[in-house]
């Protein structure tokens, strides 16, 4: 059982395949109490290996190491609309009065082509991937095979997660079926260069705090720490201590409102002041876009209300994405005018 202040603990998931009923039961008992708790924990005994994990890890480095120039050439802003490609350093916002975010990041998906029903339907985050070309990339191939064969081990890996939280919920196993079915879920590399000792140390953030839009993420960190979680009681920041082997599961915005708020979606950030590079890999996964979530059955008393009205999957995670890039583009804009207005040697940078 966690505790008040207690950091996300780390569960041995292999009793979900392997193990006895009481193995099982004790699983879920203690993914429920972190539900409850703070939405963290932390999960070995998967079956993702640890080579495809090492070896996504390496292609994350090698990836962020290309030129600016090269990396451009996938601008998710100007070479897509669904959400796939390079995300420069600095645009976004996700802490309200806070700096743009020291971190730079690279989108993948499910590799939709443009003849399926989803893209044509323009449904959230669907249609193919942006590949650098073998003439920037030479081992391209490389890297789109171990990113895929990652991204659809880490999706097999959130279904069997829904059906641990359905039991949680005393439903049966497959009754998440519906939702994970033809189900959207985007991947993104993340870098977070390390903090320069002259940067404002209240404002910087390599994420400011927030919750995660979707249903559940996971999440692969490297070697450095810098994430931290906000006690939803004591209100202290914990730190998710990196972990050979585990990943960090975090519930978001989406399964705490199906939940009707009994589950909590958490505030967590990544400020990296190591002085060394860091690397994650989070996989956000929404769920089938045109899924309707309401109130999930165990979740109120008799004769209570649902606290909200049933939304889709689709436009639940798109209201999240419109208010953290909009502030990053008001900061922008704020910070243009300003620098306009003042004498040119003055000028201050703007990302
Ligand atoms: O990089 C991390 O450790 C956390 C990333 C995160 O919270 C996010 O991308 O939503
Ligand atoms: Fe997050």
């Amino acid at each position: 059982m966690v505790g008040v202040g207690d950091a996300p603990p780390i569960l041995d998931f292999s009793a979900f395949y392997t193990g006895d009923a009481a193995a099982k039961k004790k699983l879920v008992d203690d993914v429920r109490s972190c539900c409850l708790h703070n939405g963290f924990f932390q999960i070995t005994g998967h079956n993702v290996p640890r080579e495809l994990q090492q070896g996504i890890m390496d292609w994350n480095k090698k990836f962020f190491d290309l030129p600016l120039e090269q990396k451009m050439e996938v601008n998710k802003d100007t070479s897509n609309t669904w959400n796939r490609g390079y995300e420069l350093l600095k645009s976004q916002i996700l802490e309200e009065g806070t700096l743009p975010e020291l971190k730079e990041g690279f989108y993948i998906g499910d590799e939709i082509p443009k003849s399926h029903p989803y893209f044509t339907a323009k449904k959230l985050n669907s249609g193919p991937n942006m590949w650098p070309s073998p003439t920037t990339l030479p081992d391209v191939d490389d890297f789109q095979k171990t990113s895929l064969d990652y991204y659809y081990q880490v999706v097999d890996l959130a279904k069997d997660i829904m059906k641990v939280l359905a039991q949680t919920l005393d439903l049966d196993e497959s009754w998440f079926d519906g939702f994970v079915d033809g189900a959207v879920a985007t991947m993104r590399l993340l870098h977070y260069p390390s903090q320069p000792p002259d940067s404002p140390q209240k404002l910087t953030r390599g994420i400011g705090a927030h919750t995660d839009f979707g249903t559940i993420t996971i999440l692969l960190q490297d070697k450095v720490a810098g994430l931290q979680v906000l006690d939803n009681q004591t209100k202290e920041w914990l730190d998710v201590e990196p972990t050979p082997g585990a990943f960090v599961v975090n519930l978001g915005n989406l399964m705490m409102r199906w939940s009707n708020d009994k589950y909590i979606s958490n505030t967590h950030r990544v400020i990296n002041q190591s002085g060394e590079e860091r690397y994650s890999i989070p996989v956000f996964f929404s769920g089938n876009p045109d899924f309707v979530v309401e109130c999930l059955p165990n979740c109120r008393a008799e004769g209570e209300e649902a606290k909200y009205a049933p939304i889709t999957v689709e436009q639940a995670v798109l209201g999240g994405y419109a208010d953290s890039y909009g502030r990053a583009e008001r900061f922008k804009k704020d910070a243009a005018a300003k620098v306009n207005a003042m004498p040119a040697a003055t000028g201050v940078a703007v990302a």
